[in-house]
Parts: structure tokens; sequence; C-alpha cells
């Protein structure tokens, strides 16, 4: 989109960022609609094109532009001056993998977290995409497809608000325009959104009703460093509300890994009744004076609930645990298995 009459305001701009850029610093904002391999593609109200890829400090995991990203380019040479701060941060570190961290999307304001009023309804994997919205900063709102299909969706409705104090849920035809118009307030002028939501949800129904288009057409064709071509899509699409819609594969894949602090705050009642716990160490199952166990007991907080917390809380542990801690671990594990063995044997007298 470089039509001249287009602002900064947009693409998304807004007081946030204007006011990181200093008194008479010269510099062009631009947005980066995608990250290609040795290429950011970005544009602005009168530019649309790629650059080479941009690195504050090369030791800050989190100083490399990503998809959503505001950089300042110099008017000159068109090259990434600096990268201003961001309101929300999408990433993940891949399981195991030497913990190398990767930046998935910036500066969403809303994630659509897709379910349906179905059996695909399941509160736990909506805490656990809460918690990632919370992680990241960013708004969530609950998308509940299908509407049409059930007969009980306000039930569903229901049920989902009270995972999250003041969370929205909206029940829809994701098929129709009329009926996923309710969303329109998140897709207007300078709203970027992202969605969220298990295989078969309707994500591409919403995507291509909120679009009204299909997105798989819109790929843009790039010289790769051998000459040759390779088709990459950009992330970020046109709403025709006028907002943004971030949909890159890694959004799609978004795993529960590094969002203790995201948990902690779906399950902000959950912890704060923790603390009350008489021992720090309260594994909240049969200790004397344990707070949870207690509010269990006189129907403060649903034992369920409680059950899905520390299930969570174990996948986020386990997930977020380096594969070099992994190991460690196994070799203690190893360790204490073999000399368990030497002294059974001992005592056998072998
Ligand atoms: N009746 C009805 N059908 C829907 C609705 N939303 C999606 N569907 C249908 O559900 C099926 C799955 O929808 P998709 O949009 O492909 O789901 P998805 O979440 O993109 O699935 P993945 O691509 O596997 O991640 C399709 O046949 C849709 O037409 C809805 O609100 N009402
Ligand atoms: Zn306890």
């Amino acid at each position: 989109m470089t039509s001249e009459n287009s602002t900064l305001a947009d693409f998304g701009w807004n007081n946030f960022f204007a006011s990181q850029v200093e008194l008479g610093e010269t510099g062009v904002p631009v947005r980066v609609m995608a990250v290609h391999r040795d290429r950011l593609h970005v544009a602005g109200p009168a530019i649309d094109t790629l650059i080479q890829p941009f690195v504050e400090t090369p030791d800050d995991e989190e100083a490399f532009a990503t998809v959503g990203d505001w950089l300042l380019l110099d008017a000159q040479t068109a090259r990434p001056r600096r990268l201003l701060r961001r309101r929300s941060l999408f990433k993940r570190r891949a399981a195991g993998t030497g913990r190398k961290l990767q930046l998935i999307a910036a500066n969403v304001d809303t994630l659509f977290i897709v379910s349906s009023c179905n059996q695909d309804f399941n509160p736990a994997r909506l805490e656990r995409f809460l918690a990632l919205a919370k992680e990241a900063e960013v708004t969530p709102v609950v998308v509940l497809t299908k509407a049409d299909m059930a007969d009980n969706a306000g039930d569903f409705v229901r049920d989902a608000g009270k995972l999250l104090p003041g969370l929205l849920v909206e029940a829809v035809d994701a098929r129709d325009a009329e009926s996923v118009a309710c969303l329109t307030p998140w897709c207007a002028r300078g709203q970027t959104v992202a969605l969220l939501g298990s295989s078969g949800v309707g994500k591409s129904t919403l995507v291509n009703t909120l679009t009204g288009e299909r997105l798989e057409t819109q790929g843009i064709r790039e010289d790769d460093a051998k000459g040759r071509h390779t088709t990459t899509g950009r992330a970020l699409h046109r709403l025709p509300a006028g907002g943004w819609l971030m949909d890159t594969p890694g959004m799609r894949e978004l795993q529960l890994t590094d969002v203790g602090s995201g948990l902690d705050e779906v399950f902000a009642d959950v912890v704060s009744l923790a603390r009350n716990c008489r021992f720090s160490d309260c594994q909240h199952e049969t200790e004397p004076g344990c707070a949870i166990q207690a509010a269990i007991g006189s129907g403060e907080i649903e034992a369920a609930r409680i059950k899905r917390w520390r299930k969570l809380a174990a996948e986020e542990a386990f997930n977020s645990e380096s594969l070099a801690e992994r190991h460690a671990r196994a070799r203690a594990f190893g360790k204490m298995a073999r000399s368990a063995m030497a002294e059974k044997r001992a005592r056998r007298g072998e």
C-alpha cells in the first residue's frame, strides 16, 4: 500500500512510537511487513521496499527487527538507523535447542484467541493462549466460532468470560461478514491483530471473512543468495476496516514456552492464594495450612481450575528448560539410579 494518501497512522503509528523520536531527529519511519532470509520488507506512506536486515546490538537477542517493528531509516541511504521500542512482542525459544530466541511478531495490539462453540471449547487451552497473550503484552479477545451451529452459544460465552476478569468474548459465524462485524473495533485504522487457535476452529475462514479475500494468493517473489526465486508472503495484511492482520507461520505455531509471568497473570487469583500457604514450597496437596485446599473446600475456587493451573505451570517449566538443563537433570537421575542399583547389589552381596 503506497498510495500517496496514506499516512503513518494508517500503518499503526501512534504516540507511543512518535514519542520515541527525538526532537530534531531525522529519519523515515517504516514498518516491517515481512522478514525474508536476507532482506526486510518495509513500508510506509511513500515507501514500499526491501532493505538489508537490521541488528542494533548483535548480542542482544531482542535487537533484531521482526515483523511489525518500526524502524527509522536514513532518508538518504534508506539504511535502517534505529529500532523503535515495541509495544508488544511474541517470541519463543525453540524447546531444547540451546535456547535460541526467535522473534515472532512485534506491535500486535489484539490477539484473537479462536475456539468454537463445540467440543473444541476447552478452558485449559484457552488459558494457555491467554497466558501467551499476557506474556506478549497483547490484549486478548476470545472469538468463539460456529455459534450458528450451537443452540447454547451463550453458555460458551459465559464460561469463557469466567477465565479472566474483564475478558472480552464474542460468538460468531466465521463465514458471515455481518456476524464477524462485531470484531471491527479491533480491526480499525492503525490496529494490528493476530489469530491463534487449534486446527479446524475456523481461523482461515475468519481471516477470509475479515479480509474479504483469500490470502494464499498474496505471495511475493524474492531472489535468494543463489539467485533462485523463493516465494515468500508478506506477514501483515491490510484489513478493509483499516487495520492490519498479522499472519505468519511462526504465529500459527506458537507454543507455551517462556510464559511464566503470563501464567501468573492469568492465574493471579491462584498465585495470590498460594502466598498464604503455611509452607513456601507447599505442593497444595495434603500439607497442613494450605490456602488453596482451603479455598477449594470453601468453594471460593474451582478444583478444576487448580488442576489446570498445576498442569500448565508444570508444562511451562518443562518447555522452558534448555536442552543442557534437561541433560543435566537426566545425568543426575542416571547417577542416582546407578548408585541405587549398586547399593542393592551390595546388599545382596553380589
Ligand atoms: N457453520 C460454521 N462453520 C464454520 C465456522 N467457522 C469455520 N467453519 C467451518 O469449519 C471448517 C474449518 O475451518 P477452517 O477455517 O479451515 O479452520 P482453521 O482454524 O483455519 O483450521 P487449520 O487450517 O487446520 O488451522 C471449515 O469447513 C469451515 O467452513 C462457523 O462459524 N460456522
Ligand atoms: Zn498450598
